[in-house]
């Protein structure tokens, strides 16, 4: 399924100095250029509140950019969102659904509101799309008695009634269990095996490193970084973990040798080594010894996409969930 555009372009999402302030003000997006390649599963990652939701509306022409532009599928929009949006497949802010009815009967109303479906063969398109996000078994029953994994799951089956190009899903497991999570990126995963394009949004750095093969990193409305995952976090220096019966020494020797950003924890001093390429740790670990630090272990832990989004803010990657 998915690719049916004639054209096939190789950038499926393309903004440029993409813009929205809000009218009191607030700058919610600042001149966003994004590229996401097709067949990737792009991760769309920041804080709450860094702009991806408004991104999101912008790219699906819900609402209007302040100024800059957007190309889905190779076209601009809004201009031509009637020729785009068929091929794009959404899922924003959560399914509306109707509770009494059956998750069956709720696709069928869906793709019943579609003027360009056919209704002799909807009954097999539902079908299919329940089967694909393994609800067939509960396609009986009502919306209400679904978990919200599984609601989720059935917003996921009615963007995916019609073969689609691209899907677009903002925080698809927000709110969601471990085990709903774990389902809903499996999903994921299948779909981009089948060739669409995934544009997710998500605050969880570990749910981009799990799922994406590309991200973006969006910090107060400005994008500080995209490309390839493996680039994004290799890119990264990793994180210095010492540990000594001196953590107060220990946390002044270091900052002293550039390592900045330094908590301490119990035995436990933890800090982002010099940016020199690559750091000198032998003498990192020599200061310490020299200024009578008993250092009882001394090591760089993870090169993930938090130490790449890190280093790049010089803040930790907080939210609130
Ligand atoms: N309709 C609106 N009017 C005014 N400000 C808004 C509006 N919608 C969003 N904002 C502001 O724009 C900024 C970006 O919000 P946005 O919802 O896009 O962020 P987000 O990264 O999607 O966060 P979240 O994950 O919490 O939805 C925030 O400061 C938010 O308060």
């Amino acid at each position: 399924m998915g690719t049916s555009t004639t054209s096939e372009p190789e950038t499926v999402i393309a903004t440029r100095d993409l813009t929205k302030r809000f009218r009191g003000g607030q700058l919610a997006v600042d001149r966003l250029d994004l590229t996401v390649p097709r067949g990737s599963v792009f991760g769309f990652l920041g804080p709450n509140g860094s702009g991806k939701t408004t991104t999101i509306r912008m790219l699906m022409g819900l609402i209007e950019p302040t100024s800059g532009s957007t190309a889905l599928l190779g076209r601009p929009m809004p201009v031509e969102a009637g020729r785009v949006l068929p091929e794009v497949g959404a899922l924003i802010e959560g399914p509306a659904l109707y509770g009494f009815l059956s998750g069956r009967a709720n696709l069928a109303r869906i793709d019943a509101a579609d003027p360009t479906s056919e209704p002799r063969t909807r009954r097999a398109r539902v079908d299919t799309a329940l089967k694909r996000v393994g609800l067939a078994a509960a396609a009986t029953k009502k919306a209400r008695a679904y978990s919200l994994g599984m609601k989720q799951r059935l917003g996921l089956a009615a963007a995916l009634l019609k073969p689609r190009s691209l899907l677009v899903l903002d925080e698809p497991t927000n709110g969601l269990d471990p085990q709903g999570m774990r389902e809903i990126r499996a999903l994921i995963r299948e779909l981009a095996a089948d060739g669409t394009t995934i544009f997710l949004s998500s605050h969880l750095l570990d749910e981009i490193e799990q799922v994406c093969t590309h991200a973006a990193v969006m910090s107060q409305g400005r994008l500080l970084t995209q490309g390839p995952v493996a680039d994004l976090a290799a890119g990264a220096r990793g994180r210095l973990v010492v540990t000594t019966p001196d953590p107060g020494e220990a946390a002044r020797v270091l900052e002293v040798h550039g390592v900045h950003g330094i908590t301490v924890s119990g035995p436990r001093v933890t800090g982002h080594p010099p940016a020199v390429d690559p750091p000198d740790l032998a003498d990192l670990n020599a200061a310490l010894v020299r200024s009578g630090v008993r250092v009882r272990s001394f090591a760089i832990e993870g090169t993930s996409l938090e130490e790449a989004f890190v280093a790049l803010t010089g803040e930790g990657f907080h939210v609130s969930d």
